[in-house]
């Protein structure tokens, strides 16, 4: 199959590069570089351009043509939605707009979205099911669920199939080690955690320690990223063969909180280091955890490493071993 990913040189996206590339399919990666990185696009078939520019992705996908077009990329740091709310209304709803009317001119009949648990908001239940209330607390949950309702009528009335994947927290590291996630100004716990226990931060803030939840630190869901990446073939592989387009939560089913996963990374690194108490961060949920019954049951979804310290093992592994400017 010809794959198309927007967003393929950032974290996520080139895990799935890399799990497209050794499942034989032949992948353009389409990334403005903004968040990502040229080295993490494996198979070196990267365009620099911008989704929020109409001409650029049409003409990618006029010349490449598709059978399937990925959707990863977007702005994802929810705070500084909070903070910039048009930034992430025009980079991800504009131009996840932009995608769906080149895709129409392209004729890409198969489409796989990145959203996110953050289009729940504050769940009434945990653990939340899809069909349970949207109601998002960030721009950038909001940005997504535009997003969602787009491609679910985009979809119906132009014979398109799709699968919108919300994740729940993505973390660790391909266990071959090749590539990971990086960030100048990392803002996901895991990788600040992970920071820190190497020395390059002097300590690790806990955001808020008065939620509602079993140690009064927020709960959140970590799925590895190479499960995720699996359940968008799968989900792809359910729609070819005759399964309706629908909308899948991606995640384990268990919490853990902000004080758990800390430990976890202690444990994992054998760093005892700093950790200091401090206010909830603007835009952040209780808890947030999947129940991913329906990716289970229908799509036949099974995760290989459900596991904290298997998560963390892998990211430490390559946080660890890399270094920022080696990669530039
Ligand atoms: N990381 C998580 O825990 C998580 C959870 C839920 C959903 N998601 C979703 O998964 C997707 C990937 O997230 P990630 O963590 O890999 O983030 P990331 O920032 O590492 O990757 C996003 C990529 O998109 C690119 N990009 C951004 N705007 C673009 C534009 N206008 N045109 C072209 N390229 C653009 C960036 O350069 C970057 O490489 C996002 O859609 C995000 O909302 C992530
Ligand atoms: O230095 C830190 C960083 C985070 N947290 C807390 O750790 C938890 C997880 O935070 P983070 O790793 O930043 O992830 P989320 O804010 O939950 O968001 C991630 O997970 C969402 C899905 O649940 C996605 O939509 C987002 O794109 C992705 O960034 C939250 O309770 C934060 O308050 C801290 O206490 N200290």
């Amino acid at each position: 199959m010809k794959v198309l990913v927007t967003g393929g040189a950032g974290y996520i996206g080139s895990h799935m590069v890399k799990l497209l590339v050794e499942k034989g399919h032949e992948v353009l990666t389409f990334d403005n570089l903004s968040n990502g990185h040229e080295w993490a696009v494996i198979n070196r078939q990267l365009v620099v351009g911008d989704l929020l520019n109409y001409k650029q992705i049409e003409e990618v996908l006029l010349d490449f043509k598709p059978d399937v077009v990925m959707h990863f990329s977007a702005k994802v740091v929810v705070p500084e939605s909070v903070e910039k709310p048009l930034l992430y209304y025009e980079n991800n709803f504009y131009g996840t707009l932009n995608l769906l009317q080149a895709m129409k001119r392209a004729k890409v009949k198969y489409l796989i979205f990145s959203s996110t648990a953050a289009v729940y908001g504050i769940p009434e239940r945990v653990p939340v099911k899809e069909t349970d209330p949207t109601n998002p607390i960030s721009p950038y949950g909001w940005s997504k669920l535009f997003s969602e309702q787009a491609i679910k009528d985009f979809g119906r009335a132009e014979g398109i199939k799709y699968g919108i994947l919300r994740y729940f927290n993505v973390a660790g590291a391909d266990p071959d080690g090749k590539i990971g996630q990086v960030s100048k100004n990392p803002t996901h716990l895991i990788l600040r955690a992970l920071k820190t226990a190497k020395g390059e931060l002097p300590y690790i803030e806990v955001y808020g320690t008065d939620y509602p939840t079993h140690d009064g630190t927020g709960i959140r869901d970590y799925i590895h990223v190479m499960d995720l990446c699996q359940a968008h073939l799968d989900v792809l592989d359910y729609l070819m063969n005759g399964g309706e387009s629908d909308v899948f939560n991606v995640g384990y089913g268990r919490g853990y909180s902000v004080l758990e996963v800390i430990e976890t990374v202690k444990k994992v690194t054998g760093v005892d280091f700093k950790v200091v108490y401090a206010d909830r961060r603007p835009g952040d949920l209780p808890q947030v955890v999947a129940d991913a019954t329906k990716l289970k049951t229908l799509v036949g979804w099974t995760p290989k490493y459900d596991d904290l310290e298997f998560i963390i093992k892998t990211a430490w592994n390559w946080e660890k071993n890399y270094t920022y400017k080696a990669c530039l």
